[in-house]
């Protein structure tokens, strides 16, 4: 039997950058039981080879996540970003192998904006390179003749979380702000005093850059969205910042425009490749004198290190105790509320799947699912990932979750559609399942193929299906069940009864349904109806007592499934 990954004493959590000891004591004190392994600096080889134990990985932005080091990951459920970016990180890949991609969307948004700000005042004073005329035994005061910052115009490039926390720090300095970003509208700039404007506008207005933008590729992706031209934009003597990402700036091109003069300096705390290591260009630029340049350090402080740290550890143990986590960055954001009200759905949605196959093993076309009643009001993107995983899950090897159940479904062929109704149906809240099978085991005339629809509501947050087929029925979709279609006449209880007792199989709960069409218009002159018993069972029953119900006459598509 495979190991159960997030059985406690099974988990293994590998942290592989460098993260705040609250976060790693956070990991070891609600994970007694579990390994906490600590292993800065890996190879990427070493990481592969390693890869395979674990069942989390903790990482800032030195690791690099890649589809190698994913696919290595086979029984990883969960990777966490102790930070925002997460272009170290295969994301596609994680999604294809099911694998949680969480990050702190706000731990660092602060931190960063302070050093952007650092960098904007160091730029203006020449303050690092007079420190090191200073270390360096001289008194140069009038080689490091500055500027005021006071009446400046700033343009920010990205009017996002860090974007806007440096704008409103900037203000505080009697900057003017000027900004860019293609997904703010002008109404939410105006409010914070922000003028939004084209890239090309901010670039020839601005006495100072900074960008603020996530590093994106493909054709409308944000690298190299400061190249040749924007430079050439760029007022004369004015000066760029780039605390965002290196890939988001042409650094050939950078170092260009500073040794002509077209601008006067750069502070950059990112580089294209970090660390630069022995990168002839990333070191020209570096040691260039109108540079000013950090290791990644906007998000080094204590609080957003702490923050960072601990956001992503509770994640973590929300995700290994089978919980969700709040900041996925490839699975719907649920909140916790619309959560509780769903899970009792999702686990009848899967046993719903898990029934189906189950009663039906048949390659499936499309599905469409219906809710009726209240909680056709939330988003329902769970449930359908739960009902994935339940038609999948017996059939294939795939480990399914909500992170891969759509591109699964997509990968099997499978059309789910959803129908959605407030208006309660039979019961005040239900799910419906209607399944429109490819029909090369007979399809939906064969007598054996009564289950194209199935039905199932909440009761007391207890899941119960109340329709299999054409019979209304009522059971808890849990453990061992026997179905069986009988003729509705008297006896063919006994009869089964009779033979599971011989078999000594204790019978848990049992019901007997009627056809949808004869409950309906109750008619006791027609006695070759057919009704569906439903028997849950403590034990498995064996062959022969499935052989003998299926030969005592008048009972038909015995089936025995496993909820
Ligand atoms: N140096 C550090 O240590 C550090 C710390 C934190 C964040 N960051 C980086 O800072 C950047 C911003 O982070 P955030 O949390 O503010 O992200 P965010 O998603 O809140 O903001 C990004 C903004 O960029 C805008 N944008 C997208 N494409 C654009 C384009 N082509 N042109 C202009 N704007 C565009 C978006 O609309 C969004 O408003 C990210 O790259 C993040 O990784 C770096
Ligand atoms: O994306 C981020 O959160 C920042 O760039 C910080 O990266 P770091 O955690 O590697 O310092």
């Amino acid at each position: 039997m495979a190991e159960d990954v997030t059985h406690p004493e099974n988990i293994k959590v590998l942290i592989t950058d460098r993260i705040a000891r609250e976060g790693v004591t956070f990991l070891r004190e609600q994970l007694p039981e579990a390994q906490v392994d600590e292993r800065p600096g890996l190879s990427p080889e070493q990481l592969k080879a390693i890869i395979g134990e674990y069942s989390a990985l903790v990482v800032r932005s030195e690791t690099q996540v890649t589809d190698e080091v994913l696919s290595a990951g086979t029984r990883l459920k969960i990777v966490g970003r102790a930070g925002v970016g997460v272009d170290n990180i295969d994301t596609n890949s994680a999604t294809r192998h099911g694998i949680i991609v969480v990050n702190s969307p706000t731990g660092n948004i602060m931190a960063a904006a302070e050093h952007t700000i650092a960098m904007l005042m160091a730029l203006a004073r020449h303050v690092p390179a007079a420190d090191a005329s200073m270390k360096a035994n001289k008194w140069e005061k009038s080689r490091f003749l500055g500027i005021e910052v006071r009446n400046k115009t700033l343009g920010v490039i990205g009017l996002g979380k860090v974007g806007m926390a440096v704008a409103r720090r900037a203000q505080g300095l009697e900057m003017n702000i000027i900004a860019f970003d293609p997904f703010v509208s002008p109404e939410q700039a105006r409010k914070s005093n922000v003028t939004l404007m084209s890239l090309e506008e901010v670039l020839r207005q601005a006495d100072f850059v900074t960008l603020h933008t996530s590093l994106t590729s493909g054709p409308s992706g944000t690298r190299g969205l400061i190249g040749e031209a924007e430079l050439r934009m760029m007022k004369p003597g004015s000066r760029l910042i780039n605390c965002a990402r290196g890939g988001l700036i042409d650094e050939e091109a950078l170092l260009r425009a500073l040794d002509e003069k077209h601008l006067a300096g750069a502070a950059l705390d990112v580089f294209s490749q970090e660390p630069i290591r022995d990168n002839a260009l990333l070191q020209r630029l570096v040691a260039h004198e109108q540079i000013i340049a950090t290791p990644h350090l906007g998000a080094s402080t204590e609080e957003a290190q702490v923050g960072v740290a601990t956001d992503v550890a509770e994640q973590i143990v929300s995700v290994l105790r089978g919980g969700f986590p709040r900041a996925a960055v490839n699975a719907p954001l649920i909140l916790p509320e619309t959560l509780k009200v769903l899970q009792p759905y999702m686990t009848l949605i899967e046993k719903m799947g898990r029934l189906y196959t189950q009663l039906q093993p048949e390659p499936l076309r499309k599905i469409e699912l219906t809710y009726s009643g209240e909680i056709a009001s939330y988003d329902l993107r769970p449930l359908q990932a739960a009902l994935v995983k339940g038609l999948l899950e017996s059939v294939s090897e795939a480990h399914v979750n909500m992170i891969n159940a759509q591109v699964l479904a997509k990968e099997w062929g499978i059309e789910i559609v959803e129908q959605k109704s407030t208006t309660p149906a039979e019961f005040a809240n239900q799910v419906t399942l209607r399944v429109v099978s490819d029909g090369r085991a007979g399809g939906e005339s064969h007598p054996e193929n009564f289950v194209n629809v199935l039905s199932g509501t909440v009761m007391h947050d207890e899941p119960r299906i109340v329709q299999v087929g054409p019979y209304w029925t009522e059971f808890a979709p849990e453990g061992p069940i026997l179905f069986c279609r009988n003729i509705d006449q008297p006896g063919m209880i006994g009869i089964v009864g009779t033979v599971l007792g011989k078999a000594s199989v204790n019978i848990r709960h049992m019901d007997v349904g009627p056809s949808v069409r004869r409950a309906r218009a109750y008619d006791a002159k027609r006695p070759t109806d057919s009704a569906l018993m439903v028997i849950l069972v403590d034990n498995p029953i064996p062959e022969w007592a499935l052989d003998e119900i299926s030969q005592a006459g008048n009972i038909f598509g015995v089936k025995m499934v496993n909820l």
